[in-house]
């Protein structure tokens, strides 16, 4: 259901706020169809740095292409037509359905107050049936669980047809089961992704490449073989690790040492 991917790139991308740098500097490119999972402790900078790609945080210096556009210079709807996001801090209280919310994706498609079309009723059909929504369609939205409300969310990002996904946390609320078909389904749609994560497991089974913050800036950028060696670990977590291979899929796996 999504159009082709897209491609992204951050030039150089700095954001400041409360007289802190809290992002400085940082260039990444993800190429079509890429999924590149953005690690780093907690405070490193990766949802201020998500922010800056869906135009919520104005960059102080650097630019955002998407497609080769700077998406500060286009409109909100032009990047909507193209990004769709799940982010952290999305209102959870509104007086909506979970259909309702679902439909809110194709706003970015829409005049104000433009009446769903067929097309608009099958993509929102769609996207509730895959993510497994069928039974909580007419609940309303903050009834939901986190988990829930989670795939309703990513739901009406799908519904976007965006080429570029940005993820912040996408897992956090979701049980195992959840979490694994989640990352399954987001790389089999074959959007460009960038997603925060926390689990380096999941983030060395599913991404293509990682791309490591510390302290606002980007301290390692590659294939999580070459990412997640024990030593960057223990340096941007403070954690001792043991690398070894999962044991089916040979990527790299980390246990506590
Ligand atoms: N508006 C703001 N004003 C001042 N500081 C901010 C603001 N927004 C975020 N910060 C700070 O910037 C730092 C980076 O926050 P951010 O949420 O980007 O981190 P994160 O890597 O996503 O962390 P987590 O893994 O905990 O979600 C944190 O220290 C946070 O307190």
């Amino acid at each position: 259901m999504s159009l082709p991917p897209g491609r992204l790139a951050l030039e150089g991308v700095s954001f400041a706020a409360g007289g802190r740098a809290l992002v400085q500097d940082a260039s990444l490119e993800v190429a079509p169809g890429e999924m590149v999972g953005l690690l780093g402790s907690n405070g490193a900078g990766k949802s201020t740095l998500l922010r800056t790609i869906y135009r919520i945080n104005r960059p102080i210096a650097g630019r955002v292409l998407v497609d080769g556009e700077d998406a500060w210079s286009q409109s909100a709807a032009w990047v909507a037509q193209r990004v769709g996001a799940v982010l952290q801090d999305m209102p959870a209280d509104f007086p909506l359905t979970v259909e309702e919310v679902v439909a809110m994706g194709r706003s970015a498609h829409k005049r104000l107050l433009e009446p769903d079309s067929t097309h608009d009723h099958a993509l929102i059909d769609a996207a509730i049936a895959l993510l497994e929504l069928e039974s909580f369609r007419a609940r309303p939205f903050r009834t939901l669980s986190g988990g829930e409300r989670q795939r309703v969310l990513l739901a009406r990002a799908m519904v976007q047809q965006p080429r570029i996904l940005v993820l912040d946390e996408p897992t956090n609320h979701l049980d195992i089961r959840y979490q694994l078909s989640l990352l399954r389904f987001v790389r089999e749609i074959g959007v460009t992704i960038i997603a925060a994560l926390h689990d380096l497991n999941l983030a060395a089974m599913f991404c293509d490449r990682l791309c490591v913050l510390d302290g606002g800036r980007v301290v390692a950028t590659g294939r999580p073989d070459d990412v997640l060696t024990a030593e960057r670990v223990s340096e941007v977590w403070g954690a001792e690790m043991i690398v070894q291979r999962h044991p089916t899929s040979g990527k790299v796996w980390l246990l506590p040492a």
